[in-house]
């Protein structure tokens, strides 16, 4: 994991910091790869290739193809979300979605143990208090540990427990913008309290990079008919999240 590859590879564990404190959790990051100069100097952060592991020919083929069905889903997905906003399906393809951006990380959470705990002074949390930055989700968690939580409407920490066969889809920043705030980002968190090292693999959709979000007209309608929030470009919103997650490198 380096600048030089646009945050992209492996990541040792408390490499990711999350509200300025290091998460205790190791990962493999990968991102739409973003030649040179494609979107100027708002990417230029996030310009890079993949890493893949030499030994293992097979891990980038098995990636791209998971890479390409979680697209789909995603699209599926938006299509639904798109109809209850009260717009056409495809508000989310073209300049908004149709090419988008994505990352994907495989991250690790070593088992709780009393003397890792000691050890490291913490108090357990794998991935700090957060939304993610685009539209959705889709974390793919082990079956048999719980340890993502997000918090409710009322404040409360729930476990989202894993459902074998299922994802959890968390609501990102961006469908809280198009949908002028009907649709709230999911907080969400981990603390890996069982005695087993925790593996999840969470994809991220995200819009075009350079695509301009700001309140869908059918949501300004829905919610009293003046935008609530300025207009943002998704690159600039995510190269800032990245860039402080990794603040070291700066
Ligand atoms: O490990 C998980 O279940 C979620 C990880 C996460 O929230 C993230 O990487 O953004
Ligand atoms: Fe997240």
């Amino acid at each position: 994991m380096s600048a030089s590859s646009g945050y992209r590879g492996y990541q040792v564990m408390g490499e990711n910091i999350t509200q300025g404190k290091p998460d205790m959790h190791e990962a493999i990051d990968a991102y739409k790869e973003v030649e040179p100069g494609r979107y100027g100097d708002r990417a230029a952060p996030l310009e890079g290739s993949n890493l893949w592991p030499n030994h293992l020919p097979s891990f980038k083929v098995l990636f791209e193809e998971y890479i390409d069905h979680m697209k789909d889903l995603s699209r599926i997905i938006l299509k639904g979300i798109a109809l209850a906003l009260g717009g056409s399906p495809n508000t989310f393809e073209g300049e908004r979605a149709g090419d988008p951006f994505w990352g994907m990380r495989i991250i690790g959470y070593p088992e709780c143990t009393d003397i890792r705990r000691i050890e490291m002074q913490d108090d357990g949390i794998g991935c700090g208090a957060h939304t993610d930055y685009g539209l959705l989700t889709l974390v793919n968690q082990d079956d048999d540990i719980a340890a993502l939580q997000v918090r409710n409407r009322s404040g409360q920490w729930i476990w989202a427990a894993p459902i074998p066969g299922t994802f959890v889809c968390n609501i990102g920043d961006m469908l809280k913008v198009w949908s002028n705030g009907l649709y709230e980002p999911t907080l969400h968190r981990v603390i890996n309290n069982s005695p087993r090292y925790r593996i999840s693999i969470p994809f991220f959709f995200e819009p075009n990079f350079d695509a301009v979000v700001e309140p869908l007209d059918s949501c300004k309608e829905m919610t009293g008919g003046t935008a609530k929030f300025e207009p943002v470009v998704y690159g600039d919103h995510l190269a800032g999240k990245v860039l402080n997650n990794f603040a070291k490198y700066d």
